[in-house]
């Protein structure tokens, strides 16, 4: 029951979205979906749930001996960019009517329903107008309406936005059981360290290409092996400092502190002579990445890769 995207593409008139994009997202997992605003994954999102139709390449999915072309509703849970509940109706009505519209029986939604508003700390407000929550209140509002059918996927775009750091964590919570409970999650989010905290594995986009695209736990051991802190005994020389950043992605942290990125065809055994040139090393380790600075430094790379290739 994967999902296979082969090729994709999707282009707006002068706009390429998507340009041939391959991965898969297998069943049970949480996959994070990541990358700057205009990247393009609301447009690869609404490929895979429907809502738009690839200019080509591929989406297959098979469950129960049935192929399709993208995620079926019976089999969705989706959380849409462009929020839609009913703000005049009560919280209970406004889940009431998405959990009909996915044929939930009435014994089952009530108590789906208690579980999920008590996990959200939003049982005293069962009757109330939904207008009448904060606009965060609201959003896990919608979280619930798009799980209270046990869909087997769920495709959530940015749940995290616009909550704070308590109810942030408290979605992380809510998809950890989502997956413990079998459901495969598609997650698009700005978030990196809520992202860390949650994937399974990742695809980061940038102008509509894959950029980074794996294990979680890979990319950030590699990450972790490509950086590397040094430091000397004495304060650096400028002179070599400069000529180092000329072929190194270069940080200087403190007077006698570096961190150095490699690059993927960059090797250890070619900067340490140069290391070695700049002064006596005290101190040389490997030092780990966050998620947000493999993220930065890969969009990065990617977009000088681009200038370069239109100035050619
Ligand atoms: N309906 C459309 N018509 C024309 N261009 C579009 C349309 N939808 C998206 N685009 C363009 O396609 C590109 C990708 O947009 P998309 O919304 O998929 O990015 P995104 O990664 O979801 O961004 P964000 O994080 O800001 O939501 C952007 O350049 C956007 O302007």
């Amino acid at each position: 029951m994967s999902l296979i995207i082969n090729n994709l593409e999707k282009h707006y008139k002068t706009v390429t979205a998507v340009n041939k994009l391959s991965f898969d997202v297998q069943p049970g997992e949480i996959f994070a979906l990541l990358g700057p605003n205009g990247a393009g994954k609301s447009s690869l999102v609404k490929m895979i749930v429907g809502f738009s139709s690839p200019d080509s390449g591929s989406i297959q999915l098979n469950d129960a001996g049935q192929a399709y072309s993208s995620i079926p509703a019976h089999l969705l849970g989706y959380l849409p960019e462009d929020r839609g509940l009913y703000p005049e109706k009560t919280i209970k009505q406004n889940l009431q009517f998405f959990a009909a519209l996915h044929g939930v029986k009435d014994s089952e939604f009530t108590q789906r329903c208690d579980y999920w508003l008590a996990k959200f700390n939003l049982t005293s407000r069962l009757n109330d107008p939904l207008k009448s929550l904060s606009k965060g209140n609201q959003q896990k509002i919608q979280l619930i309406t798009a799980i209270l059918h046990k869909p087997k996927w769920v495709i959530l775009d940015e749940p995290f936005s616009g909550l704070d750091p308590i109810n942030q964590e408290l979605v992380v919570e809510f998809l950890a059981q989502l997956k413990q409970q079998g459901m495969t999650v598609i997650l698009s989010a700005h978030q990196m360290a809520m992202v860390e905290k949650l994937a399974d594995r990742v695809l980061l986009l940038n102008q509509g290409e894959s950029v980074l695209y794996g294990k979680l736990s890979n990319i950030l051991q590699s990450a972790q092996n490509n950086s590397i802190q040094v430091v000397f005994n004495d304060p650096i020389n400028q002179t070599y400092f400069e000529q180092l950043c000329e072929h190194y992605c270069v940080e200087q942290i403190k007077a006698q502190q570096l961190t150095i990125t490699l690059k993927q065809h960059q090797s250890l055994n070619q900067l340490l002579p140069q290391l070695i040139s700049i002064g006596e090393i005290c101190e040389f380790k490997n030092k780990a990445q966050s998620l947000h600075a493999i993220y930065l430094h890969a969009v990065a790379e990617h977009n000088a890769k681009l200038d370069q290739g239109t100035t050619l």
